[in-house]
């Protein structure tokens, strides 16, 4: 974060939603995008994201805290916003009997300034289904026209919610080259996403929502790197873990046993691993299918949820991604 307020083309301060009936579902979160980035927001079903996007995208009031995108109140000042962001909801609702085509047309007549509608297409790898009814493409087909009409108006800031929902993984994969390629010429983009190595692989920050809070954030590799790496390995009949050399002092910070096999969890994996071969060697022991492992994003998360649902040391305040 540099502090710039010019360069942050998504802000949000402890911003709240709550729904009729009273159920609070964001309790408070913090963050930014600068201009340029890829930001994923990720959480257990139900956590909030799409309630979040919704007062980005100026669909909705906040119950409280603040929104700016492109320095302006989406909702109180719609119309500046709007023109200047794509959407890609998680139910298009286009009208199934339209072609491909026509619904391109149909939207593009709503956008001001958009691109040719082929050329929307065609950057969706749609070009070449202009005259099948909505109706008869896959759902992975909807969810590139749905991406298409976003990118009809050449937005400056694109919302994605679950942009890869229903496709299958070359689909997926196209749609991450898209959108690397849409980041590389400068759009901002917000993403939701289930899926762990889709953040992964694209968003340089991403903020983890549990229970409408902010449990985790920041680039993948510095959620991760809060997480413990683990080891694991069968002991040889006979070996028990109380003959390994205390845990305290190989670095190991939790530990289970299941019959012969061992997992060990670390936040010091070169020194837990070096402990342990030393100590095997020294031993004479073979350590069956030894498994030594950095925490992967998708580890976090799990580890975070779980976390949060036991109520351990839940991190779930004052994020500022
Ligand atoms: N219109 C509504 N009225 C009342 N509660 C709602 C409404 N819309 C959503 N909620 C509740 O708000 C919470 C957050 O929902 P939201 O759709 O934002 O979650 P999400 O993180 O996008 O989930 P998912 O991953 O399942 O899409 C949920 O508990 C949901 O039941």
């Amino acid at each position: 974060m540099n502090g710039n307020e010019h360069e942050h083309v998504i802000e949000v301060t402890d911003l709240r939603r709550v729904y009729g009936g009273g159920f609070e579902a964001v309790r408070g979160i913090s963050f930014s995008v600068n201009r340029g980035e890829i930001f994923a927001l990720l959480g257990t079903n139900g956590a909030g994201k799409t309630s979040t996007v919704e007062l980005l995208e100026g669909l909705a009031r906040p119950a409280g805290g603040r929104v700016r995108v492109l320095g302006h109140d989406p909702y109180a000042e719609r119309a500046a916003v709007r023109p200047r962001t794509g959407v890609m909801l998680q139910e298009g609702g286009f009208p199934s009997e339209l072609t491909v085509a026509e619904t391109a047309r149909m939207w593009a007549g709503c956008v001001s300034g958009a691109r040719p509608p082929l050329e929307a297409l065609e950057l969706v790898g749609l070009a070449g289904k202009t005259g099948v009814r909505v109706k008869q493409l896959s759902g992975g087909e909807r969810r590139r026209l749905d991406l298409a009409l976003a990118l009809l108006g050449d937005p400056e800031v694109l919302f994605l919610d679950e942009p890869t929902t229903g496709l299958d993984a070359e689909g997926r994969r196209d749609t991450w080259e898209l959108v690397r390629r849409l980041r590389d010429a400068g759009t901002t983009v917000l993403l939701t996403t289930h899926y762990l190595e889709e953040a992964e692989d694209l968003a340089e920050r991403l903020a983890i929502l549990h229970e409408g809070r902010i449990a985790a954030a920041g680039t993948p590799a510095e959620v991760t790197a809060a997480q413990p790496s683990r080891i694991s390995f069968e002991l040889p009949l006979g070996y028990f873990v109380g003959d390994l050399p205390p845990l305290d002092d190989m670095g190991v910070c939790g530990h289970e046993v299941d019959g012969r096999v061992v997992r060990l969890r670390t936040h010091e994996l070169q020194r837990t691993a070096t402990r342990l071969l030393v100590w095997a060697e020294g031993a004479a022991v073979e350590l069956g299918r030894l498994d030594v492992r950095s925490a992967s994003l998708e580890e976090a998360f799990l580890g975070i949820a779980r976390e949060a649902a036991e109520g351990v040391g839940t991190r779930t305040k004052e994020y500022a991604a």
